[in-house]
């Protein structure tokens, strides 16, 4: 009788301990969220202190759903190249409450749509490029209030020129200025040659949205393993 009570105990424990766990755990090791790591930009990035924050990806492919990465990153007939990169010192933001606002913080998404994404033909469909620009402004404004969640009250988009399917772009996104709750953001879609194909201009309202879901999916992230080691840091030096 009390071997099978001890018994039933480890089972809960044990199922406890994979449910809460495992999910980032699988999240962390896999590579799906870091998709291809060639690109056009990469040199041009290469040249500056960044990094591809691990712990974001984590996040998004974590049992805490997030339709993009859930429905369109992680599909493999999506993204052909997926890449986030974040200057250094905002990455140390994600570990630290430091609330203060910071001008100019910034942020690349480096992405290459396939087919699958198109809405003209070899066209990617705008709706996704709102979603990424969405997006990139909903993890810059995060992490520069200080991991405090945020909504988008305003999103406007200029469409210049086609973004095509199977080319490589890259998505700029800073903040303008921060007043209170609301952070102002803009950013632009560029080709290959650096032509402009997308601008945006966003309204980001901290808001009390799931912040605790936020903040106890670092902290679970933080104990399943030391994410510093695990952090891909591009350093030209080490190359050289
Ligand atoms: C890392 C993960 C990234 C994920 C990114 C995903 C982003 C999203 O998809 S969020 C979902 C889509 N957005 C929404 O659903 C938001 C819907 N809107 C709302 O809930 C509310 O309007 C909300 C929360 C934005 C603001 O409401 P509330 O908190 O009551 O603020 P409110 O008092 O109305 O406004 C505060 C200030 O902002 C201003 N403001 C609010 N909305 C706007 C707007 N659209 N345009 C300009 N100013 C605005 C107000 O004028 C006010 O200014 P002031 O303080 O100077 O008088």
């Amino acid at each position: 009788m009390k071997k099978n009570i001890l018994l039933f105990g480890l089972a809960f424990v044990g199922g406890f301990t994979y449910e809460r766990y495992f999910p980032y755990v699988k999240a962390f090791i896999s590579d799906k969220g870091q998709k291809n790591d060639d690109h056009s930009f990469k040199s041009m990035l290469e040249q500056g202190n960044y990094i591809q924050p691990k712990v974001i990806d984590i996040m998004h492919s974590s049992p805490d759903k997030h339709f993009l990465h859930n429905f369109i990153a992680q599909h493999n007939e999506a993204l052909n190249v997926f890449k986030i990169y974040y200057p250094d010192k905002l990455e140390q933001k994600i570990y630290s409450d430091n609330l203060e606002s910071e001008d100019k913080i910034h942020l690349h998404f480096v992405f290459n749509a396939a087919d699958h994404l198109q809405g003209h033909s070899s066209i990617v469909h705008g709706g996704l490029l709102a979603t990424l620009i969405d997006n990139a402004f909903g993890q810059l404004s995060y992490l520069a209030s200080g991991q405090i969640p945020t909504a988008t009250a305003n999103l406007n988009i200029n469409y210049r020129k086609p973004v095509k399917t199977n080319h490589d772009y890259m998505i700029t996104a800073e903040i303008d200025k921060i007043e209170g709750r609301k952070v102002f953001l803009k950013a632009t879609i560029y080709d290959q040659d650096k032509t402009i194909c997308t601008e945006a201009t966003g309204l980001f309202l901290t808001v009390q949205w799931g912040g605790q879901m936020w903040k106890n999916a670092l902290d679970k992230i933080k104990e399943v393993t030391q994410i510093d080691d695990k952090i891909v840091k591009i350093d030209q030096k080490k190359k050289e």
